[in-house]
């Protein structure tokens, strides 16, 4: 068997814009349904959703198929979760709250085997799928992708140190929490914000490296990838649950 392409760092090292969706609700049948949708790729949330590891799996077989590269955010940047997450398959990992270049050396390390890292070894994981992939030692990291994010604005001051660390990807911002770091907690889209993320992104790019974020509003969608997003999510799926479901609730109950 044959290594899979991951398309979205393909297209991200290719400066090719890809525009994704949160998948913040655990289940693997919405998933499916958006990985369908179109989208290039779907965030698979468990650092801000109730998902542990057996409903990732099932998320992650359920996009087979579709449009949409699966990216898994793991709740920390910590080396065994990163390692379980790797094992049952996912190729493409965002992790949060990195504060330095060394925690981002640290996570890229954490997804690297030995002498490129710590990765444990395992021989009939789901990533080698079960060790039909013969050559996976050889080449999975080539078609890995490793994103951080930079969500406050001590990190964000040392964004070139960050963007510099070898096998880092990408760089997410996180426009909520970098929000709350600047006092402007729940508001990501307050001036002040916009304009510190906009110099975020174009730092990012300056610094050869490249930019995502996440935006409820396709304005601010837009504005982000005129500043240089590269990876734009463009929505959360369950707060569209929410707020189409309560416009259809008050038509009636009005
Ligand atoms: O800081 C942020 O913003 C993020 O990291 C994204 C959030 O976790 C959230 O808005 C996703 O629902």
């Amino acid at each position: 068997m044959q290594l899979p392409k991951n398309s979205f760092k393909h297209a991200i090292h290719a400066g090719r814009q890809q525009i994704g969706f949160w998948c913040a609700i655990p289940s693997n049948y919405t998933t499916e349904i958006l990985a369908t949708a179109g989208f290039d790729w779907l965030l698979l949330d468990t650092e801000h959703a109730p998902n542990e590891l057996p409903n990732v799996h099932s998320q992650l077989q359920s996009v087979v198929g579709g449009t949409a590269h699966p990216i898994v955010r793991v709740p920390w940047n910590d080396s065994v979760t990163l390692k379980r997450v790797l094992d049952v398959g996912a190729q493409s990992v965002l992790i949060p709250m990195v504060q330095s270049a060394e925690e981002a050396r640290a996570a890229v390390a954490a997804t690297r085997y030995p002498p490129h890292g710590i990765r444990g070894y395992a021989s009939a994981s789901r990533a080698t799928q079960f060790g039909r992939i013969a050559d996976y030692c050889t080449h999975y990291a080539d078609e890995m992708c490793v994103l951080v994010q930079v969500e406050t604005i001590e990190a964000l001051e040392k964004v070139e140190e960050i963007a510099a660390v070898p096998g880092v990807d990408g760089i997410f911002i996180g426009p909520g929490d970098l929000s709350a770091s600047m006092g402007y907690l729940h508001q990501p889209a307050h001036p002040e914000v916009v304009a510190v993320i906009e110099q975020g992104i174009g730092r990012i790019r300056a610094a050869g490296n490249r930019a995502g974020i996440l935006v409820g509003d396709h304005a601010l969608g837009q504005r982000y990838i005129a500043a240089g997003s590269i990876f734009t999510a463009v929505g959360v799926d369950a707060a569209v649950f929410a707020r189409t479901a309560d416009g259809i609730a008050r038509q009636y109950k009005a």
